[in-house]
């Protein structure tokens, strides 16, 4: 697809359409879709996903109520470095964003303060998650490397993955709320509710703004699997919009599916065959410490990369 854009005059392109897959057609077709979306923009909707809407829901409500709570009540999940509140600071380097978020584990109880909560974060997590490892074998089967070659890395016990949970306020003023970057880890599964924010780049300046879509999850390329493959996907860089309608709350719910701290990142033989690798080995701890000692918007798979 070629980017429809008039660069003298516009920044955001209406024209383009995202990649929407219905994961209930056949297996070797949408492998094939998947990896194409992968390749062209490292971001793609799936439909027909299999997670429960009554699930989707509960975690939406619980969501609401949480960052519904007095200030006092919301710093008592801790603060956001690693895992708990935060408010319009976002990460360690100064980075400011016009939003309110909760980190939350996946792998061990979660920290919310109300047993109604936890259980809709921990069946939230469990769909979201096999949702995650769906997508990846679809990816792997697509490549043509061995099914679980990426989906392990969530499936294991030690898996970093984690939930964020993003709540957008209604501000006065057209900004940006959460500002560009790509997330770190392997991928990404995103829900909003109906208030629209999400943008991707398109290089050049240009950003294509996500309509917010009940029924579809959206999934991120993250620089993990950018490393996985040697390039070969791409991981989007993308942005949140602030909100800016009265009365109104947005709120994202991401997924993100990461390797165990210690497993060494290296790409499948068999996406090398006549390359050369592109990407040092790394692990995922020593990639974590390279994102959060640097600002959201650098590149910051570059500094892994073989000159
Ligand atoms: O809240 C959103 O829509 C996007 C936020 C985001 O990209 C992130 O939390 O990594
Ligand atoms: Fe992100």
């Amino acid at each position: 697809m070629v980017a429809a854009t008039d660069t003298n005059t516009s920044h955001i392109d209406h024209l383009m359409d995202i990649p929407v897959i219905d994961l209930s057609l056949k297996k070797s077709k949408v492998a094939k879709l998947i990896v194409k979306a992968c390749e062209d923009y490292g971001f793609f909707k799936v439909i027909n996903h299999g997670v429960p809407h009554n699930i989707i829901k509960k975690m939406e409500d619980e969501s609401l109520d949480f960052f519904h709570k007095p200030l006092h009540d919301k710093i008592r999940a801790g603060s956001a470095n690693p895992f708990g509140y935060g408010s319009k600071n976002i990460g360690l380097r100064g980075d400011k964003g016009e939003l309110e978020y909760l980190i939350l584990k996946t792998n061990h109880d979660s920290i919310v303060n109300t047993p109604q909560f936890r259980c809709a974060v921990s069946s939230y997590v469990e769909c979201v998650r096999e949702l995650a490892c769906k997508i990846l074998e679809l990816i792997a089967k697509g490549l043509g490397v061995p099914r679980s070659v990426f989906s392990h890395l969530l499936r294991h016990f030690d898996s970093d993955s984690l939930l964020r949970l993003n709540h957008y306020p209604p501000v006065l003023n057209q900004t940006i709320g959460f500002g560009e970057h790509s997330d770190p880890q392997i991928l990404a599964l995103l829900r909003s509710n109906g208030v629209a924010g999400l943008q991707i780049s398109l290089g050049n300046g240009n950003w294509l703004p996500v309509a917010p879509d009940p029924h579809a999850f959206c999934v991120n390329i993250g620089d993990v699997l950018q490393a996985m493959t040697n390039g070969r996907f791409v991981s989007v860089r993308h942005r949140a919009m602030a909100n800016t309608l009265p009365g109104q709350s947005r709120l994202s719910l991401i997924f993100f599916g990461a390797p165990p701290p210690e497993v060494t990142i290296t790409c499948p033989p068999q996406l090398l065959k006549q390359h050369e690798p592109r990407y040092r080995a790394f692990t995922w701890a020593e990639y974590k410490s390279h994102t959060y000692a640097h600002r959201l918007g650098e590149t910051r798979l570059d500094h892994f990369k073989i000159a």
